[in-house]
């Protein structure tokens, strides 16, 4: 079935649905992973965005049950190269296209990835819309002028979960009204340090770390508060990764800058941002992001250099941040961005790439036992 992919600037793709007739619209992004479409399709950072992958062949290993980062389909489309309809591998249990369709997610094929992903290189990461209805050109386009752009959009709101949970065992155990607030909610008190997680657009594999690291881990939503958290007495604070603009969620922000040097904390990506705002920085849309299982980022305290998993448009301006306060502990080597802060006196570290990896190399697990080894000394 026909599409149409029209970019804001005017310019347009022809492909293939897929997976039946659709629309969809959002902030067009490329992704440069090899693998891991399913984790990357079910990251809730990916929401309001289209993702295109630069590798040409996606759907040859099917999905699973297992590999998703969230309960759901959270892109806005998936467009790729040539999509293979014949999955083969053992864990596999449904075919790509069966798995976006049950979630109402399009598909296409037949695109121009290379063309695209140049294009989103030289001219920046785009408002976009995508149709198996509207194919003319204009019509498209104008549509794609109206969508509303990335930056000022809180997004996490639309995807922390509504409810309380407790991760264990590697899978969601959700709480009921107030249980947060019980004196037994941490069960594992004597073995285990217990951390509160903010879910701005939590992936599970960093539950998954978190717990594999030693920690008992409650997940609670965006907008809980840093009275409701103290409360709860964990013993350190994790801050998610998530959707959008980090400036708007000033809630988050807030909440953060209260339990600054009250808990120790540790944050991934939205995390990082939000961390770096509450310290009183200022972040900034890059102009088409990183995104990729191989970015190359330089830890500036051992001189390693770790290739990581990246999924982000926005970073923190060092500039606007005290290095009196604050240290830049990675950069990115590609492009020189800051990809991890500390603070010099108080117990607070982030990273604005993802450790956790899902999909991608996991040189960066060390991270959730430094923030262990740190609640040991706090
Ligand atoms: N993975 C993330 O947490 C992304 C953070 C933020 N939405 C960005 O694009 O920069």
């Amino acid at each position: 079935m026909k599409a149409l992919l029209a970019l804001e600037d005017g310019r347009t793709f022809p492909c293939r649905s897929f997976t039946g007739p659709g629309e969809a619209s959002g902030e067009v992004v490329f992704n440069t992973s090899m693998t891991g479409y399913q984790e990357v399709l079910t990251d809730p950072s990916y929401s309001g965005q289209m993702v295109t992958m630069t590798y040409p062949l996606v759907g040859n290993y099917g999905v699973n049950p297992e590999d998703v980062e969230s309960a759901r389909i959270q892109v806005a489309a998936f467009l790729v190269k040539e999509y293979q309809p014949f999955p083969s591998n053992f864990r596999s249990t449904q075919s790509l296209a069966d798995y976006l369709k049950g979630q109402g997610v399009l598909g296409v094929e037949g695109l121009d990835t290379r063309a695209l992903t140049r294009h989103i290189r030289n001219g920046g990461a785009m408002r976009a819309i995508i149709s198996t209805t509207d194919l003319d050109a204009e019509s498209l386009i104008r549509r794609a002028n109206a969508i509303p752009s990335m930056e000022g959009l809180d997004l996490a709101r639309d995807v922390t979960t509504e409810t309380a949970y407790r991760w264990q065992d590697g899978r969601p155990e959700f709480l009921a009204a107030g249980e947060i607030l019980d004196a037994g909610i941490w069960r594992q008190r004597e073995t285990r340090p217990s951390v509160v997680a903010i879910d701005f657009g939590l992936k599970y594999n960093i539950a998954r770390c978190l717990e594999k690291a030693g920690f008992e881990v409650v997940v609670v939503p965006a907008a809980t508060e840093a009275g409701t958290i103290m409360a709860m007495a964990p013993d350190g604070l994790f801050l998610s990764n998530g959707p959008g603009d980090p400036e708007p969620v000033a809630y988050g922000i807030e909440t953060t800058r209260e339990l600054l040097g009250r808990l120790p904390i540790f944050g991934i990506c939205l995390g990082n941002q939000i961390l770096g705002l509450a310290l009183g920085g200022r972040t900034y849309k890059l102009k088409f992001g990183h995104r990729g299982a191989n970015q190359p980022v330089k830890n500036l305290a051992t001189g390693k250099v770790e290739i990581t998993s990246q999924n982000h448009g926005f970073a923190v301006d060092m500039k606007s941040l005290s290095s009196d306060d604050v240290e830049v502990t990675h950069i990115n080597l590609n492009d020189n961005t800051v990809e991890g802060i500390r603070h010099r006196r108080l117990p607070a570290f982030a990273v604005q790439y993802h450790p956790e990896a899902s999909p991608g190399p996991h040189d960066a697990a060390y991270l959730f036992d430094q923030f262990r080894a740190m609640m040991k000394t706090n």
